[in-house]
């Protein structure tokens, strides 16, 4: 892979601003690696277009009750713009401990570095990022019949994370170089070999309604943009901030990421946040149920850049995804999906498809950060536990054979702040369950999650996948224009606990089917088929 450029991380005066000091050379086209050789596949200098049959199997279920499964097949043009983008990422909540350790090691992957541990050196990696650290499988060799695997950030043109120019908005104004030492989350022998270029990062001010966050956070609270309320000067400025920031460091595309505290849920009001309109006029009027995730949203959506909620609170109240679906502007959430809700949604998945009738999950952890602090509050407490308990409801729902209609398995979710533990999370898990002839299996986990380590390179995967997402086009059935995808990014699916999908669409929790919808969409448009485990040419022989 060539080198890439180095593209300073952005070095701030307040406003998130690079020094701008290095050319921005492009990820080495997507054929460098690999070319699809196919009557449906087109390689322009700017585009890649693939014609591609979708095959699904649509059932119906006759009088006397029998399914009838019908092969369906529809064929889609897929348009890929090839231009790699100057890409900008402005995190909310960037002096935070995942903004901080996001910038930290994004740095440290640009230059090279190395550090030194207790346990030895270590380098710079982006282990934990589905796009930089795994890979798909293309096909099989033509000549041994062995798979032959890619990175799976080479089966499309995308940005790479070394090349991002970072800033944002955080109600705390420490530099990041003390937010980061304030996050307790890296080795002092790594943070001393970025601090100067992070010392000189200062976050955006941002706007603080005090009622959707817990009241332990206002001792951070001294980095404002005036107002307690929603208003429309609030929306202006962060459309302002935006358009500063990409004038400043020449960008072409902005994602804006939320990373700042969990907010608690918004009432959802008739009259107030059910419709655009009716949103935009609770903003302009200042109504109090409007809260600072939705307004950056709104911002974002009228600024065009794609916004994602890594929180789990209801940012994307009904009028703020339909404004979304007016502007054709891309949305996507929610609440990272890190540690413990990752592994449940990968052995719930296992157990339930095995036919093991899991019958209880209790799922504790404490954490030391100032997520956890800001968790301790009930309020915000309940986002977080919607997000984590909600996870398993498709696998079950998908398994009449185990669970009745209705019936589900008993779920807790428990949260405790334990400053002791910092940023290294304990998750203690219990998955109980029925098996053959009456008989159980307890599994039973302890999993420290270093959370900020694990949800950063979900950061750098949502932001990646999103603008990906905006150079690809579609169209079907004989149309002459192509169009974008859904405004809800629900492909983002697997970095999130709580996935954001096109109302009246279903949620997938599934982990593997999530991973499966981001492989197969992606190669897809490149022509190519869903990943297929059948290997007949290894059995029909
Ligand atoms: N593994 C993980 O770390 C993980 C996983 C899933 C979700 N999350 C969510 O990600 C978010 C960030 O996690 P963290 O560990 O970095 O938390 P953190 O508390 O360290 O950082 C949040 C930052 O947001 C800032 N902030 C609060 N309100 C703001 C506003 N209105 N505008 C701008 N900044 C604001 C705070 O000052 C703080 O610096 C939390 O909501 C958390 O629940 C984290
Ligand atoms: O992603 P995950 O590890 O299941 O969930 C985590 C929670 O267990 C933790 O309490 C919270 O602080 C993090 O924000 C994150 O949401």
């Amino acid at each position: 892979m060539a080198p890439h450029a180095q593209v300073d991380v952005a070095s701030a005066n307040g406003n998130g601003y690079s020094n701008g000091n290095s050319a921005h050379t492009a990820t080495p086209a997507v054929e460098d690696l690999f070319v699809v050789n196919s009557p449906n596949v087109e390689y322009t200098d700017s585009e890649i277009r693939s014609k591609y049959t979708y095959r699904t199997t649509l059932v119906s279920q006759g009088a006397d009750g029998k399914y009838v499964a019908t092969p369906k097949e529809t064929v889609y043009d897929f348009k890929v713009d090839r231009k790699i983008p100057k890409l900008g990422v402005m995190l909310v909540g960037w002096g935070g401990n995942n903004g901080t350790t996001v910038t930290a090691g994004i740095i440290a992957n640009r230059r090279g570095l190395t550090w030194e541990t207790r346990e030895g050196p270590r380098a710079a990696n982006y282990y934990g990022s589905v796009m930089m650290g795994s890979t798909m499988k293309l096909g099989t060799d033509a000549k041994t019949a062995k798979d032959v695997n890619i990175p799976f950030r080479d089966v499309l043109p995308m940005v790479h994370p070394n090349d991002l120019v970072i800033g944002g908005w955080d109600i705390s104004g420490m530099n990041l170089a003390d937010a980061m030492d304030r996050a307790a989350v890296l080795e002092p022998t790594l943070k001393n070999q970025v601090k100067k270029e992070m010392a000189a990062m200062v976050p955006l001010p941002s706007i603080y309604y005090p009622d959707f966050i817990a009241a332990n956070q206002e001792d951070r609270a001294d980095n404002l943009i005036a107002g307690s309320k929603a208003c429309w000067e609030h929306v202006e400025q962060i459309r302002k901030d935006i358009r500063d920031f990409k004038a400043a460091n020449n960008l072409d595309k902005i994602v804006v990421q939320w990373t700042a505290n969990t907010e608690r849920y918004a009432d959802i009001i008739e009259g107030v946040n059910d419709t655009a309109d009716n949103l935009l006029a609770a903003i302009k009027s200042g109504h109090e149920e409007v809260s600072p995730s939705t307004v950056f949203a709104v911002a974002c959506i009228l600024e065009g850049a794609p916004f994602i909620n890594g929180s789990p609170q209801n940012t994307f109240v009904p009028g703020a995804i339909e404004f979304a679906e007016k502007h054709n502007a891309f949305i996507g959430g929610d609440d990272f999906k890190s540690g413990q809700t990752k592994m449940k949604s990968a052995l719930v998945d296992f157990l339930i498809s095995a036919g093991i009738k899991l019958t209880s999950i209790a799922s504790y952890n404490h954490l030391g950060n100032n997520d956890g602090k800001n968790l301790s509050s009930q309020a915000q407490f309940r986002s977080k536990e919607i997000s984590k308990s909600n996870v398993v409801d498709d696998m079950v729902e998908a398994n009449s054979v185990l669970y009745a209609p209705g019936e589900h398995p008993d779920h807790t979710v428990v949260i405790k702040y334990m400053p002791a533990v910092g940023d290294n999370k304990r998750a203690l898990d219990e998955y109980y369950a029925e098996i053959f002839m009456g008989g159980h299996q307890t599994i039973s986990i302890f999993n420290v999650c270093e959370d900020s380590l694990l949800a950063s390179p979900l950061i750098i995967d949502l932001v990646l996948v999103a603008e990906m997402m905006t150079r690809i086009q579609w169209k079907a059935g004989g149309a002459d224009e192509y169009k974008s995808f859904h405004s809800v990014l629900s492909i983002l699916s697997y970095m999130l606990k709580a996935p954001l999908t096109p109302p009246g669409t279903p949620v997938i929790n599934a982990l593997a089917k999530q991973r499966g919808a981001l492989t197969n969409i992606f190669r897809a448009c490149v022509g190519l088929e869903p990943e297929s485990d059948m290997t007949l040419e290894h059995k029909l022989f």
